[in-house]
């Protein structure tokens, strides 16, 4: 019999029962934990776990020793322990993490627990009885992508482990201070931790579950391309598949040696059958026969829902499908960006959005892939910023001098980048044109990854489309972080910040509107020292720091004539780790498509003798490697001639709007090409450009790539 429980509407991220399912402990994609116990036919919030700094991804509740372990995007997990009806936290000795742990399983003997990471660390904590901490071994052939599941062995001493690289791999999880001895088993020889067994390929699709039989003789997992994989321990080089036409599956579950229920986004358990010895998974019945509840068919009917936000909130959503969203009355605000009412806004898979209201609005919404923030949100903070910023460019304007020149810092995911557009966006609704400056190479929202950029802003951007991109300033850099040629990048931003300084004070507009600077979130070592030339080159006033106590106090010791501000930073941002190769994508996509999709480029084939191409930087030699007492110029902004080769396919090509080589360093681009193939036999290269042609234009390689599959 089903039972429907409701715990509000955030999105459940984890959750998992006590012994007897009196209570739970959720995750609601906060930072807390949450347990609720059951009165009265009703769920009653009972503790609120509060330790993570970031959004617990994983709870699981040891129901014997009765023990939580969570792990959280805070790149952290705990165990939490009962006492005197207080749940108390013990930090996981998790050294080499430095990424969020998406997982964590107890052993079915709940002496140890297994974690995996999105920074591909799988580790086997256990206490350390002596010293009183909980250890972590870590494996060291580790998967070759975040690590999404892991499942225990009955043994208590081997471990299945799911990935993004589509495999599942067999650890041993034997960990000799608290198992004392190896067990036998049929998987193989169990000797040290993390030796590793069996790694078994499944088609593409990232592994959502894996679980083992009962007796543990039989494994299986699912992938997001709803397929489920089996194997046997009788026979493992014979992996079993079914290829299905579900919705993907999120969990796998044996209910003996063969039977196996599958769920996810179908809305309905499906019953399967593992036939090891015919080499089968048998569908046998789908066990919701409410058929108008399953998810396809909730796709295709696409309910309206009315949401009333209330003033000083935001609704915030990840989308999972294509959500329609519309404003019916009030108002409201996207990033600093006004919603017009009636107009029915489209937001795509992967996409997060906030929704601002100052007065309280009521909207419209396709799906449910959203929640209305309860918690404090920083939006009053930015706005007082905002109008700070407006007082100064109104006493600029009176003076007839400068107007604020502002930086915004932090470490990576922090909202930087949503800040400056919040900023930009509402000195432009007052009529102001700041300057805006991305000097993010990652992920840089004036241009495309591998560039710095500026550009004024006259209007605040498209909800839809971004900002408009009005006779930008772009420069060539060619990585996707400071870091690879430090050296480089400092060169550009003082070339950039020369621009700038010219045009603001040549445009009396600009120069009371003012500068926003975005920057990376590359801030340890020389990338700090970077930061500040950034801070020197531009004479940025203000430096607002996001969430980073740190930062702000060596920022303030170190630049006495800035002022500093530190500001918290959003609830609602998201570490975008897994998606942020899918953003550089989007963003050359965009490039090329346009935003809508409707542009279509040239693709075109050019003679080797008609391209001339570059490539800024030469490798560095070590001294060592030099003749005694030489000494090398360092070759960072060096400008070198290259011939065209195959390994110049899916490269980005910057088309410089120099004719002279020799300027090539910070001279503004014109636009960018890819390379598409290379046919050293003809001599030829077929180029994707959105001009028909770039004959005689000097070319600057880029480590940046682009595979266009459309
Ligand atoms: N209030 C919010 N609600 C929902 N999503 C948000 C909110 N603020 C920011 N985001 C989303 O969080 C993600 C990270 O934010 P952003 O890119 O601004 O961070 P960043 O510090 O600039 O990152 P990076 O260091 O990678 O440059 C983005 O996808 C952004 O759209």
């Amino acid at each position: 019999m089903t039972e429907i429980h409701s715990f509000g509407n955030l999105p459940v991220i984890a959750h998992s029962w006590n012994k007897d399912r009196t209570q739970i402990a959720l995750s609601l994609g906060k930072s807390d934990l949450r347990i609720y116990q059951k009165v009265a036919g009703k769920w009653k919030l009972i503790h609120t776990l509060c330790e993570h700094l970031s959004r617990v991804l994983a709870i699981d509740w040891a129901p014997k020793t009765n023990q939580i372990v969570s792990a959280s995007a805070d790149y952290n997990a705990y165990v939490w322990t009962l006492e005197n009806d207080v749940w108390k936290p013990q930090m996981v000795e998790l050294q080499r993490t430095n990424r969020a742990v998406c997982c964590a399983k107890w052993s079915p003997e709940e002496n140890k627990f297994v974690i995996g990471a999105s920074d591909k660390n799988v580790a086997v904590c256990y206490y350390e009885k002596e010293q009183r901490f909980w250890a972590a071994e870590m494996i060291k052939k580790r998967p070759k992508s975040t690590v999404t599941t892991v499942a225990w062995h009955p043994n208590n001493q081997l471990i299945a482990v799911g990935s993004c690289d589509y495999r599942c791999r067999l650890y041993s999880a034997f960990v000799r201070v608290v198992d004392g001895q190896p067990q036998t088993s049929n998987w193989g020889t169990i000797k040290n931790t993390g030796d590793l067994l069996y790694e078994f390929q499944s088609e593409s699709g990232w592994l959502h579950d894996v679980a083992f039989s009962p007796l543990g003789d039989n494994l299986a997992w699912v992938s997001h391309n709803s397929i489920i994989f089996a194997v046997s321990a009788a026979d493992p080089s014979q992996i079993t598949m079914e290829v299905t036409n579900y919705l993907p599956f999120r969990c796998i579950l044996f209910m003996n040696e063969s039977t196996l229920i599958v769920g996810g986004h179908e809305f309905s358990p499906l019953l399967y059958n593992y036939n090891q010895k015919q080499g089968k998974i048998e569908f046998i019945e789908k066990l919701d026969r409410q058929e108008t509840a399953t998810g396809r068919q909730s796709v295709g009917i696409m309910t309206t829902k009315e949401i009333v936000i209330e003033a000083g909130q935001e609704l915030r959503g990840d989308v999972d499908e294509t959500l329609t969203l519309e404003l019916r009355s009030g108002k409201a605000e996207i990033f600093g960006t006004e919603l017009a009412i009636g107009h029915k806004y489209q937001f795509t898979s992967g996409m997060k959005f906030s929704i601002f209201t100052y007065w309280g609005c009521t909207i419209i919404s396709s799906h449910d892939d959203y929640y209305v923030a309860r918690d404090e949100n920083p939006m009053h903070i930015y706005l007082n910023v905002h109008g700070m910023l407006e007082q100064l460019r109104q006493k600029a304007d009176a003076e007839k001098t400068r107007g604020p020149r502002i930086m915004v810092a932090g470490l990576p995911d922090v909202g930087k980048s949503t800040l400056c557009r919040m900023l930009v966006n509402w000195a432009a609704r007052l009529g102001r044109t700041p300057i805006l400056v991305d000097l993010d190479v990652g992920q840089n929202q004036i241009s495309i990854p591998g560039t710095i950029a500026a550009m004024v802003v006259r209007r605040p951007a498209s909800v839809d489309e971004g900002f408009r991109i009005d006779m930008p300033l772009v420069f060539h850099y060619g990585y996707k972080t400071p870091g690879e040629n430090i050296g480089l990048y400092n060169e550009i931003v003082s070339s950039m910040a020369m621009y700038v300084n010219i045009r603001s004070e040549n445009v009396e507009k600009s120069l009371i509107s003012g500068v926003v600077v975005n920057t990376c979130g590359y801030i340890r070592q020389e990338g700090y020292e970077s930061f500040k030339h950034v801070a020197k080159a531009f004479d940025v006033d203000i430096i607002i720091v996001l969430d980073s106590e740190w930062l702000a106090t060596k920022l303030i010791s170190d630049l006495p004539s800035v002022k500093v501000i530190t500001l918290p930073k959003s609830g609602g941002v998201v570490p975008k780790d897994a998606a942020k190769d899918k953003f550089r994508e989007n963003k050359i996509r965009e490039y090329f498509y346009g935003p809508r999709n409707n542009i279509c480029p040239h693709v075109f084939t050019i003679d080797f003798s008609d391209v001339k191409l570059y490539k800024i930087g030469a490798p560095q030699i070590p001294d060592s490697c030099l003749p005694a007492g030489m000494i090398l110029k360092n070759p960072y902004n060096k400008i070198m001639p290259i011939a065209p080769s195959p390994t110049l396919v899916h490269h980005v090509l910057a088309v410089s709007s120099s004719n002279d080589p020799e300027q090539l360093l910070a001279k503004n681009l014109l636009g960018f090409v890819v390379v598409q193939h290379v046919d050293p036999d003809k001599r030829s290269l077929t180029l994707l450009s959105p001009q028909p042609n770039v004959k005689n234009r000097l070319l600057i390689m880029s480590d940046v790539q682009f595979v266009d599959l459309k």
